[in-house]
């Protein structure tokens, strides 16, 4: 398996991108995320549309569904391809509702499923999105009472939603043998709704050395050297995991 981060950004950041990834193994590609950056970058790292085989959603904010009406349009209207959308159950009706109804509705297209040939997952059950490529969804605490889902991949690598940090999961995911975790990372207290830098660098070494940052602010430059034993991963390198 190996990964290309689209964008590295957090929801503001202006030098990086939405922190969306393309995840490739066998030439199967998967799209972790499409935030309202990722048409332009997307484009940038020489892709259209058409070389994703799906999408995976983590929650609901602009930097993570954001191009996702683009993304239908275009491969509806341009491509010609009904693509795959593999979402949490619990945030198909949500997704539909409060994002992508009011841009996408035309007659007769009035439901995600006109555009989207959608997948949906449940909670805590490895999934197999093709074969050599499976996940389990981890519901993780970012915003009250508004549901979001980290990834675990092939059970070895864990890929934070956005989320707040939450030493015991990260841990457990060590203990348990993960070789990598991909974090969003704020790297200025308080977090709020983030893991900070600050609460990352409280981990064991052992946990940190297999910890990347991700989802971070323009700032970043300032803290190479300042972030122990964890890694930040660089904007559209290729990495394998
Ligand atoms: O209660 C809140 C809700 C949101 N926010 C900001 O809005 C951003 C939305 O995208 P994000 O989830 O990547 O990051 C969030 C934060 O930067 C916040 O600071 N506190
Ligand atoms: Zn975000
Ligand atoms: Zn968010």
């Amino acid at each position: 398996m190996q990964i290309r981060m689209v964008g590295t950004g957090s929801a503001f950041a202006k030098k990086y991108d939405n922190n969306n990834a393309l995840i490739e193994t066998d030439g199967y590609r998967l799209l972790v995320d499409c935030g309202i950056t990722l048409p332009k970058a997307l484009h940038q790292m020489g892709h259209t549309f058409e070389d994703i085989d799906a999408v995976l959603i983590s929650h609901i904010h602009g930097d993570h569904v954001g191009g996702l009406e683009e993304f239908a349009f275009q491969m509806m209207f341009k491509y010609n391809r009904k693509p795959v959308l593999f979402i949490a159950d619990t945030l198909i009706e949500p997704l539909w509702e409060q994002t992508l109804r009011g841009g996408l509705t035309q007659d007769p297209l009035n439901k995600l499923e006109h555009f989207f040939d959608v997948r949906p997952i449940a909670e805590g059950v490895e999934t197999e999105l093709h074969p050599g490529l499976k996940v389990k969804l981890l519901q993780t605490k970012h915003i009250p009472n508004k549901r979001s889902y980290s990834f675990l991949f092939n059970g070895c690598f864990f890929y934070s939603a956005d989320m707040k940090f939450d030493r015991e999961l990260l841990l457990r995911l060590a203990d348990e043998g993960v070789k990598a975790i991909y974090h969003d990372c704020q790297l200025e207290a308080p977090g709020a709704v983030h893991a900070t830098l600050d609460e990352l660098l409280t981990l064991p070494e052992n946990v940190q050395k297999i910890t990347w940052l991700m989802h971070y602010g323009d700032a970043m430059e300032q803290y190479a050297g300042r972030t122990g034993h964890l890694r930040i991963v660089e904007p559209r390198k290729r990495y394998d995991i």
